[in-house]
Parts: C-alpha cells; sequence; structure tokens
C-alpha cells in the first residue's frame, strides 16, 4: 500500500508547496547538481568522490550530458513502518534524463542524494529549486525489527 500524498508530505522536515503533493507521494526538489572530480572506492570502508557544485545561470544549471550528483533541496523522515521510493519525473525521462536513487530505509533522517544522467545530445537545463523527483511510500508490514542507522543518518540536517 503506497501513502497518500497528503501522508506522505508530513514526512518532509521543512516547508511543502502544495505543488509537492502527488496523488501516491510527494515530489522532492532539487538543492544542488554536482560534477564528480574523483575515483569513488566500494569497499567495507567506502571512500566516496570529490565532487564541486555546477553554478547555476540565470536561475537555472546548463547540464551537457553526462553524470552528475543531485543533493534534494527537501529534508524527509522516512516514517518508521515505510520504505521509500524515490522516482524521477517522467518530464525528466521525456527531455532524455533521468534519476537513479536506491532504496530510503525506514527511519531515515535526512536531505539525501541521487544520480542524475543526462542522456539528450544536446543537454537539458534545470530550474534552481525545481521538482525532480517523486518519493513513494510503501508500507512495510509487520513493521521492521530495526530502523535505519547506518552511515547516512541525519546528513545534511539544518543545513539548506
Ligand atoms: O537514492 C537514494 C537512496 C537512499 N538515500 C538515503 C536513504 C537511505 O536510507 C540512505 C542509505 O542508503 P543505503 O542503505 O542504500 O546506503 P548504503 O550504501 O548501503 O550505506 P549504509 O549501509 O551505511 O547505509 O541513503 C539517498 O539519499 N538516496
Amino acid at each position: 500500500m503506497a501513502l497518500p500524498g497528503i501522508y506522505a508530505a508530513l514526512t518532509l522536515l521543512g516547508r511543502v508547496d502544495d505543488v509537492q503533493v502527488q496523488p501516491a507521494g510527494v515530489d522532492l526538489r532539487v538543492g544542488e547538481i554536482h560534477r564528480f572530480l574523483s575515483e569513488g572506492m566500494l569497499a567495507p570502508k567506502r571512500v566516496l568522490p570529490e565532487t564541486e557544485p555546477v553554478e547555476a545561470r540565470d536561475g537555472f544549471w546548463f547540464l551537457e550530458p553526462g553524470f552528475y550528483k543531485v543533493v534534494f533541496a527537501d529534508a524527509v523522515y522516512v516514517p518508521p513502518s515505510a520504505v521509500g521510493i524515490c522516482l524521477p519525473r517522467s518530464s525528466l525521462l521525456r527531455m532524455g534524463a533521468t534519476l537513479s536513487c536506491a532504496v530510503w530505509d525506514p527511519g531515515y533522517m535526512g536531505r539525501g542524494e541521487a544520480l542524475l544522467i543526462v542522456g539528450n545530445p544536446h543537454g537539458i537545463r534545470i530550474a534552481v529549486g525545481e521538482r525532480i523527483a517523486q518519493m513513494l511510500y510503501i508500507r512495510v508490514e509487520p513493521p521492521p525489527a530495526s530502523l535505519y542507522a547506518g552511515f547516512y543518518q541525519g546528513e545534511r540536517l539544518g543545513t539548506r
């Protein structure tokens, strides 16, 4: 069972615009877009790559084809009895780009990240603060025995 938008919107820790509330789920806005500068290493002790923010011009990020890190503008608290599934807005797909997300664990709190892939050979532009993804919450039944307590718990809370 997916949570309807009016409940999903309650998982956002800051101000929510009416336009973010969807029939099933809530839209997340883009806060920052970064380009990758160095290698990452996936191992028991992970190493995340260096990144630098793409500067916006006249209220837009102009993005050439490639891979970018997106930092969401909205902080979320995933309900203890739900799992978050984040999907790209279909408009993004329709213009030749996509957003790739992983699972948002029950109890996770923070301002998370996703991978933006721009495939359109002409590039795309994204308005600063625009809605980029939709978060769906699926109920976990019976409720999980433990909540998220990993490396990213609490990331970027209080920064915006
Ligand atoms: O696309 C996503 C998916 C998840 N998250 C957040 C919520 C999730 O609960 C947390 C950790 O995700 P995951 O469990 O996949 O991270 P990991 O790489 O397994 O690290 P750890 O085991 O330390 O949590 O990151 C994101 O920011 N972006």
